[in-house]
């Protein structure tokens, strides 16, 4: 496949309308992604994640970390959690998925999926911290696993598999007319990691540009 035909691909919309997302398939060579899977796995804070549901507090199997340029402070699921500072191999990965994209990102949100039975139910990340209507930006390592979209409204849905290595952007309103879900299978035995690069407006930042107007 020629350079031309590699950025067709990745231009193409997955969602039928309200919104834009990119699948750029695999950006890593096989060998790199393993090798950003095993340092993922053994580098980072992983914690077990706390979630509210139906105002009870559930603690999930999957482990989450947090990561961000600076010490952010981030609510959702009705907890406030507090970044880790980037680690060197996050910051190699976000400038290279800010190369592919020509989007850039301030923070991060890792989940860690032991087996295909740990998933994550529907939702939009369209949480206040988050910059409106911000690209976000899904990287995966490890075990390929089915990703799923559904409008909001009319419920229609896209799916798409995703791959080790690979690179996913949703874009514009995406989050803010789609749901979507990574279904738990007990097809897949093996862990999986994903990195969402996210741009967080923080309120102190805010802050700071109207001292200065
Ligand atoms: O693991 C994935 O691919 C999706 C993770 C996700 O949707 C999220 O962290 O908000
Ligand atoms: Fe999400």
């Amino acid at each position: 496949m020629d350079s031309f035909n590699i950025k067709m691909d990745t231009e193409k919309n997955l969602l039928p309308k309200d919104g834009t997302v990119n699948y750029f398939g695999t950006i890593f060579s096989e060998e790199d992604a393993n090798h950003y899977f095993k340092i993922l796995h053994n580098t980072i804070n992983w914690k077990h994640d706390e979630v509210f549901i139906f105002g009870k507090k559930i603690v999930t199997k999957r482990k989450v970390a947090w990561y961000g340029e600076r010490e952010f402070e981030y609510t959702y699921s009705k907890i406030t959690k507090k970044a880790n500072l980037w680690t060197p191999e996050l910051l190699q990965l976000k400038k290279q998925i800010e190369e592919k994209s020509g989007e850039s990102f301030n923070s991060c949100l890792l989940n860690l999926y032991h087996t295909g039975e740990e998933g994550m139910g529907w939702h939009s990340d369209a949480e206040k911290d988050l910059q409106k209507n911000s690209s976000i930006a899904s990287v995966s390592f490890g075990a390929e696993r089915k990703f799923v979209f559904k409008h909001k409204e009319t419920k229609e849905t896209v799916s798409l598999n995703l791959k080790n290595g690979s690179l996913l952007l949703m874009k514009g309103t995406t989050q803010k007319h789609w749901l979507h879900r990574l279904p738990a299978t007990k097809k897949v035995q093996a862990a999986r990691i994903n990195l969402t690069f996210r741009t967080i407006d923080a309120k102190d930042e805010r802050r700071g540009t109207n001292d200065e107007a």
